[in-house]
């Protein structure tokens, strides 16, 4: 488990401060995979630096499966650090070295025997789907294999915790997806807790479980991911959420207001998205429905829909169209 006690980070510059964290409060759970999304400078890195110690905080307690590593000696910290593996947006491989030779290192720092890392290096090479470039070094890989080979190095030594900087960021989509299966299948075969930190709203909808969002320092929204992305509450969540589900009212909400009749937002979750709703709304009702925008969506398993609808007919039998909505548990905005 990693838990943020009040945590607050100040820089301290020549002539100027800057405040990276503002009392932050978070607990990751064992096997998780936990997703800290915000915009650039909101604090994430210096989030996550702090669970393996290349970051202290100004006030506050960072506590990793129990311990509190500023009150480590040497040992126990050097201990502390060999159960926490980290995946890079930019890889640190060192150019040099082989794939093999690059995967060796932390096991060859942990004083392993060369029998043992040739054996291990080979399982997570065959396991990570690189047995064919082992004699490779980084310039002749694609940037989805380097990735391969920094996600090899940071499971070598069999972490509970990985933590994950903006790994797929410098990665196009289809290689983005194959790195982000892989994490998951990290996940669920080793049941390693994981702490993502991205800018994309597409990486927290694939892979994890829970989300916080960040901005200046602060975590102004955090939940599951399915509650967050289908009821953001901040304005910041919500422009995150519409990179991948667009919910239609965005560019388009000035036209829909123009148009005759009532304009309505509406949104399906769980066992509202199989309901013949429309069909319903026609046949019990006395009014005209005319769908202005449609879209469905995946998350964590679960679908979603979003539509923006018209209701035309007397001002009684839409207000009852729109009660029977609301009993059925649909969530609806009016535009
Ligand atoms: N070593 C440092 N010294 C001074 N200020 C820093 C330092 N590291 C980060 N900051 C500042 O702290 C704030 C948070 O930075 P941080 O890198 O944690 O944000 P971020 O969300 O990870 O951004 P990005 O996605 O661009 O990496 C920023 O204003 C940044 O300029």
């Amino acid at each position: 488990m990693i838990e943020f006690q009040d945590v607050s980070k100040i820089y301290h510059g020549k002539d100027s401060e800057t405040v990276a964290l503002k009392n932050v409060h978070l607990t990751i759970h064992d096997g998780e995979i936990y997703g800290v999304i915000g915009y650039s400078g909101a604090g994430k890195s210096t989030l996550i630096r702090m669970v393996n110690a290349l970051e202290t905080p100004s006030s506050g307690k960072v506590i990793v499966n129990g311990s509190d590593w500023s009150t480590c000696n040497k040992k126990q910290l050097r201990h502390f650090k060999k159960k926490i593996g980290m995946v890079f947006q930019h890889f640190n491989l060192l150019e040099s070295k082989t794939v093999f030779a690059n995967v060796a290192i932390p096991l060859i720092l942990d004083g392993w025997s060369k029998d043992a890392i040739k054996k291990r290096v080979t399982e997570l090479l065959d396991f990570v789907g690189l047995t064919d470039k082992v004699e490779r070094y980084p310039n002749e890989l694609s940037g989805g294999e380097k990735q391969r080979v920094g996600i090899a190095r940071a499971i070598a030594l069999n972490p509970e915790i990985l933590l994950c900087d903006e790994a797929t960021s410098a990665l196009d989509p289809k290689t983005t997806e194959q790195i982000l299966a892989l994490l998951k299948r990290i996940n669920q075969e080793y049941q390693i807790t994981m702490l993502v930190i991205t800018h994309e709203m597409g990486v927290i909808q694939k892979i994890c479980q829970k989300v916080a969002v960040m901005e200046k320092g602060k975590i102004i929204e955090e939940g599951s991911v399915f509650d967050v992305f289908v009821h953001p509450k901040h304005p910041t969540t919500r422009d995150f959420v519409r990179t991948v589900i667009p919910d239609g009212l965005s560019d388009q909400l000035e036209s829909f207001k123009n148009e005759k009749g009532q304009i309505l937002k509406i949104e399906f979750a769980d066992q509202t998205v199989s309901a013949p709703i429309i069909n319903q709304l026609i046949k019990n009702f006395p009014v005209t429905v005319n769908i202005l925008y449609a879209n469905m969506s995946e998350i964590q398993g679960k679908r979603v829909g979003h539509m923006v609808i018209q209701l035309e007919g007397e001002q009684e039998a839409v207000n009852k169209a729109i009660n029977y909505m609301k009993h059925l548990g649909i969530y609806l905005e009016e535009a």
